[in-house]
């Protein structure tokens, strides 16, 4: 059989089809018996390699009995067709367990060890139960904000129930479905299009795998990054499920052809290959059927999502296509699956109608709460001056696991010779030049990234301070999976946890994932922690992808102790014991840092996220490139993050699934920092509130509340309710140096302070930011008409609110930004900062004039005089 060539399930020559099946991954011995006993019929070999009756199943047990050869450890050995159940185990249908070396290595477009082309596919282990069930349940709810769900499940169908739970055992070892799982597979036999809401590692993938068992019909998953397809590819393998991926990532260009000819169980594809591959989906929804369309991480779809990817709103194709007026020979619309963990109200709205999915979608949501997730935020720098101090807990705590385990701290990383170089190696050169583990600044960590040895591409990308963009589709071969930890467990450095350790107080140890910023964080902040004796590993998209591989695989093993990561160590990570997840900086969206965040304690233990962030510096890393819509949406993200971080009253958890639509029941935790330290004393801003409310109405008062129109500001005079243009609207720089100026009380106050009395008037509705494109913190604070209302009616109540985080730190400490010189603190009053700034300028005046630099060196002193004469040449010219 020529490669390529579409397999249609003819007879085919006994060479090619022992080649094929070879492929396929099933046994060389028990492919000749088959095929000597029954000929070249691929059908009936097939059949009879996938336990089928037959005469090929003597002929497999006559070769058995014979002395197979033995199969290597990981070989997997062929579930029971269901119905079929004899007592002894199959003996014929043995897969080969693909390995992750095989498919890295054919990712490369390299040779296995058995001459054969590795292939990025992964056979099927049984014939497919035909099961058609009629069906008359509907779970349904309505679309978008009001959304309700029926809990009711008036399925009784036990044939049904069996099944599913037969399947479920036999493939994936569970002894039952969890509630959302079942009202997603409901919706599927009814026929309907479903959009899934349900938390990170909740297990959405086995709504889409179960019914590739329960029919003869295909799965087709669309699915966004090719690592991603590939981890669920070997998953499936290992439960014995057939399936591939399709797209730029696979090495093998017959995988195809056999994918579109119903080869494989469920199919993967990534949403361009989707686009192209329309007519063959076609034929393969007549013969043998589609079961439905799975969109995984369909948040994509959305501008409004955090990880938005034009392609994915084009499926709208999928429901367009594949309905009955449509395909004749349909009877039903082929169901659209749609699966996120991170997707806010507007998201989902905009995913229903984007997707074109039908009237009666029905919502499976469920609650986006993790009980085992303990959430905290804490104030830092989050440079390299405060690492040390950050990062002290988790260096003591995984250095005296070692001590109580008896070993010796070690180097991590060995240098594979034969690898390329990767910036680990390079850590550790640097780590055995300098035997100092301090690394109190920038300079010095640029300095030592300066010493990688992988080269001018990476000491510069990795060097730079630049944000990584979510992965592309075609990010293939880096991620390996949980596969991995079943083939070397004992290569753990996490020692087995007793018993009595792992209470629901007391936090195991485990791998931690350090979310930062910036590429050049990643090689910091991952040098200083193997210096600090930790197995430490850097990973942002700019490094060798042997190196990423290479820190997939030890973080997967559990070599590694702490991954340092941009967000490009990213989806698809289902590696159940991750204990830490720590974000040093902030995140880019509230969604970003739940969906990160969400890869701790998967296996339901509790897990730690914290995030490290600089209360008085608003967030603004930016990524590069995005319209002026994106950049609205970024600022508008950040702000919610800021805000997450600042808060002091309200229980993260509770922020956290509030922020996706969701009414949190229990109001609290009980676990997070806030439920823990509860809310600092409220304090009465009625006073500060007025005054700077007058301010932004255009007249100053005093603190009794007389007005005194002489105090005004000729800055802010004009200025008056409502919306106006920007640029009209006073900088809140001025505001407060006004306040400063003119009511001595406040000459010492922070800007810090009034900014956060200007999130709690803002959130109270008092006031609001007037530029167009609101920043993070407000820029360009107007009153309200109900703020305006508060301000006349002089109210005698007072305004209680809890100080937030950055509030409490300028109150307790009056010059957070000022360092701790009094020269620092002297600009904090309005008049010695003029005095200073005055000296400032006729000393740069004086100390021209006596070097003789007056003049610019094209002769004009100003710069009016300079741009008079350039406009002057242009208009000559
Ligand atoms: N019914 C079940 N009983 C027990 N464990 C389950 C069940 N369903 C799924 N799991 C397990 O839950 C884990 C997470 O599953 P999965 O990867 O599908 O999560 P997910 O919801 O897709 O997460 P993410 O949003 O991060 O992609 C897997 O290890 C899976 O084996
Ligand atoms: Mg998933």
């Amino acid at each position: 059989m020529e490669p390529g060539a579409a397999v249609t399930g003819s007879d085919v020559s006994a060479d090619g089809l022992i080649a094929e099946l070879l492929d396929m991954g099933f046994d060389f011995d028990d492919i000749t018996a088959a095929v000597g006993a029954i000929g070249p019929r691929r059908a009936e070999v097939l059949e009879v390699l996938l336990g089928g009756p037959g005469p090929g199943a003597s002929a497999g047990q006559a070769k058995r009995g014979g002395g197979a050869p033995s199969r290597p450890a990981s070989s997997t050995a062929l579930p029971r067709p269901a119905g079929k159940g004899t007592k002894s185990s199959n003996p014929r249908g043995r897969l080969r367990q693909s390995s992750i070396t095989n498919h890295i290595s054919s990712a490369a477009g390299s040779r296995n060890e058995s001459g054969r082309e590795a292939c990025a596919s992964f056979p099927c282990s049984e014939s497919p139960v035909d099961h058609t069930v009629p069906v008359g349940v509907h779970v349904c709810s309505k679309l978008g904000s009001e959304l309700q769900f029926s809990i009711e499940n008036t399925r009784t169908d036990c044939s049904y129930k069996d099944k599913v739970g037969a399947v479920l055992q036999k493939h994936f070892g569970f002894s039952s479905l969890k509630g959302f799982q079942m009202e997603v597979l409901n919706a599927w036999f009814a026929h309907k299009d479903c959009l899934v809401l349900a938390a990170t590692g909740s297990g959405k993938s086995l709504c889409f795998q179960i019914p590739a068992l329960l029919t003869t019909k295909i799965v087709v998953v669309i699915s966004p990054l090719i690592s991603l397809m590939h981890d669920q590819c070997l998953k499936l393998a290992k439960h014995g499920i057939s399936a591939c991926f399709l797209g730029s990532g696979q090495p093998d260009s017959r995988v195809e052809g056999k994918a579109m000819a119903g080869m494989y169980k469920i199919v993967y594809v990534c949403p361009e290959t989707v686009l192209r591959l329309m007519e063959p989906l076609k034929k393969l929804a007549e013969k043998p059927g589609i079961a439905l369309f799975a969109i995984d991480e369909v948040h994509c779809v959305s501008k409004w999502g955090h990880d938005f990817r034009p392609d994915y709103r084009k499926l709208s194709v999928l429901r367009e296509n594949f309905n009955s007026s449509k395909l004749k020979f349909l009877k039903h619309d082929i169901p659209l699956m749609a699966l996120t963990a991170t997707a806010t109200i507007p998201v989902r709205d905009d995913i229903v109608k984007s997707l074109k999915m039908l009237e009666d979608t029905t919502i499976v949501l469920t609650s986006f709460f993790r009980s085992n997730l303990r959430f905290s935020v804490k104030h830092s720098k989050t440079s390299a001056s405060s690492y040390r101090k950050d990062f002290q807990e988790l260096i003591g705590t995984y250095n005296a696991s070692r001590k109580f385990k008896g070993k010796e701290q070690q180097i991590l990383h060995e240098i594979d010779p034969d690898s390329e170089s990767s910036s680990c190696d390079s850590l550790n050169d640097s780590a055995s030049d300098d035997e100092d583990a301090n690394i109190d600044s920038a300079s010095r960590g640029a300095k030592n990234a300066g010493k990688l040895k992988t080269g001018m591409t990476l000491v510069k990308e990795n060097t730079e301070n630049e944000l990584d963009l979510y992965p592309g589709v075609d990010d293939f071969d880096v991620s390996c999976g949980e596969f991995l930890e079943a083939l070397q467990p004992e290569s753990s450095v996490f020692p087995a946890q007793s018993s009595e350790t792992s209470s629901s107080e007391c936090l195991e140890l485990g791998p931690t994932i350090v979310y930062v910023p910036t590429r050049k964080e990643t090689v910091e902040l991952a040098n200083f922690l193997c210096k600090s004796g930790l197995r430490a590993a850097a990973y942002n998209a700019k490094m060798p992808k042997s190196h990423l591989r290479k820190v997939h695989q030890q973080f997967h093993c559990n070599e590694l102790e702490v991954v340092v990561a941009t967000i490009a160590f990213g989806m698809g990570i289902d590696k159940s014991n991750v204990r830490r997840i720590i974000h040093y900086g902030f995140p880019q969206s509230l969604e970003a840092y739940y969906q990160e965040a969400g890869r701790a304690g998967r296996d339901g233990k509790l897990s730690d996220c914290t995030l490290y962030c600089n209360f008085l510096r608003a967030p603004t890393l930016l990524p590069n490139k995005r319209s002026e819509e994106q950049t609205k949406a970024a600022y508008r993200m950040l702000r919610d993050c800021f805000h997450y971080s600042l808060n002091t009253s309200t229980c993260r958890a509770k922020i956290l699934v509030k922020y996706f639509g969701e009414e949190f029941g229990p109001d609290r935790c009980d676990m997070c920092d806030v439920c823990i330290n509860g809310p600092p004393q409220m304090h009465d801003f009625k006073e500060e509130a007025i005054v700077l409310m007058n301010v932004l109405h255009g007249r100053s008062v005093s603190i009794q509340g007389d007005e005194t129109e002489d105090m005004i500001c000729s800055n802010v005079s004009h200025y008056r309710s409502g919306r106006r243009r920007f640029g009209e609207a006073p900088n809140f720089i001025m505001v407060v140096s006004h306040i400063r100026e003119k009511l001595p009380r406040y000459a010492a106050t922070d800007r810090i302070w009034w900014q956060g009395l200007a999130r709690i008037l803002e959130g109270m509705g008092y006031i609001q930011e007037a530029a167009e494109t609101p920043r993070v913190s407000i820029q360009h604070p107007e009153l309200t008409e109900e703020g305006l209302k508060f301000l006349n009616s002089r109210s005698q109540q007072p305004l209680y609110a809890h100080p937030d985080a950055a509030m409490l730190l300028a109150m307790n400490d009056p010059r957070p930004f000022s360092e701790s010189s009094e020269w620092g603190r002297g600009w904090a009053d309005p008049a010695i900062r003029r005095q200073r700034l005055a000296g400032r300028k006729t000393g740069r005046r004086k100390r021209m004039r006596r070097s003789g630099q007056g003049q610019h060196p094209t002769g004009f002193t100003t710069a009016k005089e300079r741009l008079a004469a350039i406009l002057s040449k242009k208009r000559k010219r």
